[in-house]
């Protein structure tokens, strides 16, 4: 088996072949999820767009031409413009020509989604839809919906909670959180969302890295907004209680992948905070909001996190970051992708073979919500394959796995 890996920064974009991992997910197999994505779950997408927006001819235009690109065109040699040009000249350039369907999952999910932002001008300095997130109208219904509800009602009533149930309840709170991505919906509205199994659970090791002596921070790379970020928030003033360093939460840079959050979406979260009936939610709000200020709470992006490679080429600066962290946690299904590699690994491969290139300490808190999985026992992999074969992608199977 081989795979294509590109450090496209070393060697000018070209992709070369790395012997040690197995191929990529591609999205060309008919049947397959990642090929669905594309041809059931983009073009809802870009339906839900022109229905919340009265986007102008031109930008609905724009909008189609992508989609019909995407689902049978090759990627044209012009670099999509936006904040990290050079590393997208690069991109695009080892790319270019390529039939949509032979690119590997990951990097034509991240290049459609740097495509739709210049399609509806989301960077156009002279555009009127500068800055406007075409995901907000989702994000927001999410906030103040009945389920965003509950959930705060449960942090309230964990008031009485003895110490260790509390932190146990958090933990599962931002694993299960992550089931609540809007793309995940955007087909799928009936998605179940109560918890499911969870198929490998390191929580112990996580808790004694994120509590261990030391200055150093404890970063939590987000996932989406909403739901999840709203229980990631509660998991991150849980740690600024009890880890002895301060603690990062690392957003992405601007809208991406639907629903993923961004420092508007947590600004916006707070605010719904603050909007709850119950004390302990308003507090919650408070606390975080004062983190920040003193500078025990540091909110943070890097263009890294919306490039379409994964942590294998992270930037120097941002790889330097993780290894002075006393722990990375990494939220959901694209970091995870992300973290091992979006490629066909054997199931049962160690997740320390798959993650041990990470700089540091790394925590993966995540929702099975495609094909990808490592790091799980032979015998459950075979009671899982014969008891629900869609188990990888229903969002009702996780894992909390640490490796340091
Ligand atoms: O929000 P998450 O957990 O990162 O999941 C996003 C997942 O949804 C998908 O984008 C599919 O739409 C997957 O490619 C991706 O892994």
């Amino acid at each position: 088996m081989r795979s294509w890996r590109r450090p496209a920064r070393e060697n000018g974009g070209a992709e070369v072949p790395d012997p040690q991992l197995p191929p990529p997910i591609g999205i060309d197999r008919p049947g397959s999820f990642s090929r669905s994505v594309f041809h059931e779950r983009h073009p809802v997408l870009v339906a839900n767009l022109l229905a919340d927006f009265p986007y102008p001819p031109h930008v609905a235009e724009a909008l189609e031409a992508l989609l019909a690109e995407s689902l049978a065109g090759d990627v044209p040699a012009r670099t999509p413009g936006g904040p990290e040009i050079h590393t997208w000249h690069l991109e695009v350039e080892a790319h270019a020509g390529r039939p949509w369907e032979s690119l590997p999952f990951l990097w034509a999910e991240s290049y459609f989604y740097r495509r739709l932002l210049r399609a509806v001008e989301y960077h156009h300095y002279d555009s009127p839809w500068c800055g406007v997130d075409p995901f907000a109208p989702q994000k927001h219904a999410q906030l103040d919906g009945p389920e965003l509800r509950a959930d705060l009602d449960a942090y309230a009533a964990l008031r009485g909670a003895g110490a260790a149930d509390r932190r146990r309840a958090l933990l599962l709170a931002a694993l299960w959180g992550n089931q609540a991505d809007l793309g995940f919906r955007t087909n799928n509205p009936g998605a179940d969302t109560s918890a499911g199994d969870v198929l490998v659970d390191d929580s112990e090791a996580l808790w004694e890295l994120a509590e261990a002596p030391g200055d150093a921070p404890v970063i939590v790379v987000a996932d989406n907004a909403g739901r999840e970020i709203t229980a990631d928030l509660a998991l991150v003033d849980h740690l600024l209680e009890t880890a002895a360093g301060p603690v990062e939460l690392h957003l992405k840079p601007h809208p991406y992948f639907v629903s993923d959050a961004t420092g508007q979406d947590v600004v916006a979260t707070l605010a719904a905070l603050d909007r709850d009936p119950h004390q302990e939610v308003r507090d919650l709000a408070r606390r975080l909001r004062d983190a920040v200020r003193m500078g025990w709470l540091r909110l943070r992006t890097h263009g890294a996190y919306v490039h379409p490679t994964d942590y294998r080429t992270l930037p120097a600066d941002l790889a330097a970051e993780f290894a002075a962290a006393k722990l990375v946690i990494l939220k959901g299904d694209l970091n995870y992708r992300r973290l091992v590699g979006d490629l066909q690994w054997d199931p049962a491969t160690p997740f320390a073979e798959a993650a041990g290139h990470f700089p540091g300490p790394v925590a993966a808190l995540r929702t099975a919500k495609s094909d990808l999985a490592v790091g799980i026992d032979p015998a459950r992999l075979a009671k899982l394959d014969a008891e629900a074969p869609d188990w990888r992608l229903t969002g009702t199977r996780a894992v909390i796995q640490v490796h340091a």
